[in-house]
């Protein structure tokens, strides 16, 4: 039987603004002021971050087409390591990272704990992440884990011309965990995807991602879009979950590094997590992007605090998985 493990990634070097490293202590705080014990149910472990980077890197040093490129390889395979170690021992890695970079950590590493089991995503997000270096209009490495983990420099989309050195370590960051693709882009559900690159329509057009939009949501009904994605990844023996709050709408809380309008409610988000995890295939979580730094009384942390307590209490009830093992 299993038990939930917290893994706490606090790392902000690929997010576009700084703070993200702060939205688990904000998490935290959140906890405390509702009065919950949440965070004294599980085991935790904190993966070492490279925040100190952003230190040392003077502005022209930094590279424009993949920020802290080497921090973020570090980075990924340090997360990889950690949650295969957590899988490979049994436990449920309930995952709560600042920048939504390190997600291809938790994709590499759940690959690396069941290499033959065939692994579907489903990325509740305002944004696709599938951007490589070749194609980024920003350099920030947090809209780039979808494309590290299915393998993908979209170059018939180039607009950036590579140092040798980025493209070596952004070929070594590919295939952290498992050489080359760990999960075929057939495998992976979009859910409120609203703020793309051409690049990335590019992509999701090439590949025919499956996209579940928030007026398709509010359409056919939660419980419905849950049906369909659980259909869309039948022939997936796992699933990975990865809610990244900017999924919700920018009016709730600006308490995320790229907020964008016309997206979830609270309730919807909260709702959406809980039903999706009581498909028993799902066998890691994870919360990314809240960041207190610029938001208003901690709103969104608290708000991301509910669907974390609500979405573990689903999987509490899915299986009588023990808080601690
Ligand atoms: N995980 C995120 N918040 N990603 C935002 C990415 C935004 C934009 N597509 C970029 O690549 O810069
Ligand atoms: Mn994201």
């Amino acid at each position: 039987m299993e038990a939930i493990k917290l893994i706490e990634v606090k790392s902000e070097i690929a997010a576009g603004t700084r703070g993200a490293s702060l939205g688990i202590d904000a998490l935290k705080t959140a906890c405390l002021d509702k009065g919950s014990d949440f965070f004294a149910q599980f085991d935790a472990e904190e993966v070492e971050n490279m925040n100190h980077m952003m230190f040392e890197y003077a502005e022209e040093d930094i590279d424009k087409t993949a920020k802290y490129i080497e921090g973020v390889y570090t980075m990924v395979k340090r997360v990889s390591r950690t949650i295969s170690f957590a899988l490979e021992d049994g436990t449920f890695p309930l995952v709560l990272a600042g920048d939504h970079s390190t997600a291809a950590g938790t994709i590499a590493g759940i690959k690396k704990a069941y290499p033959f089991k065939r692994l579907g995503v489903i990325w509740i997000d305002a944004h696709a992440d599938l951007h490589s270096p070749y194609t980024t209009p920003s350099g920030n490495m947090h809209g780039m884990p979808l494309a590290m983990v299915i393998n993908e420099d979209n170059l018939k989309c180039k607009r950036n011309e590579l140092t040798a050195e980025t493209k070596e370590i952004w070929n070594k960051i590919k295939n952290i965990g498992v050489r080359g693709q760990k999960i075929r882009p057939q495998d992976l559900v979009f859910i409120a995807v609203r703020d793309t690159e051409p690049e990335e329509d590019f992509l999701i057009k090439k590949y025919g991602i499956k996209h579940f939009k928030v007026s398709d949501l509010r359409a056919k009904g939660i419980k419905k879009v849950v049906k369909e994605t659980n259909t869309h990844l039948m022939e997936c023996d796992i699933i990975y979950i990865s809610f990244d709050v900017d999924s919700m709408d920018s009016n709730i809380s600006e308490g995320t590094g790229t907020p964008v309008p016309n997206g979830l409610t609270v309730q919807e988000a909260l709702e959406l997590n809980c039903e999706l995890i009581k498909n028993k295939k799902v066998c890691c979580w994870e919360m990314v992007e809240v960041n207190p730094t610029l938001d208003s009384m901690n709103q969104m942390a608290e708000n991301a605090f509910d669907i974390l307590e609500a979405t573990t209490q689903c999987l509490l009830d899915r299986s009588n998985v023990p808080a601690k093992a």
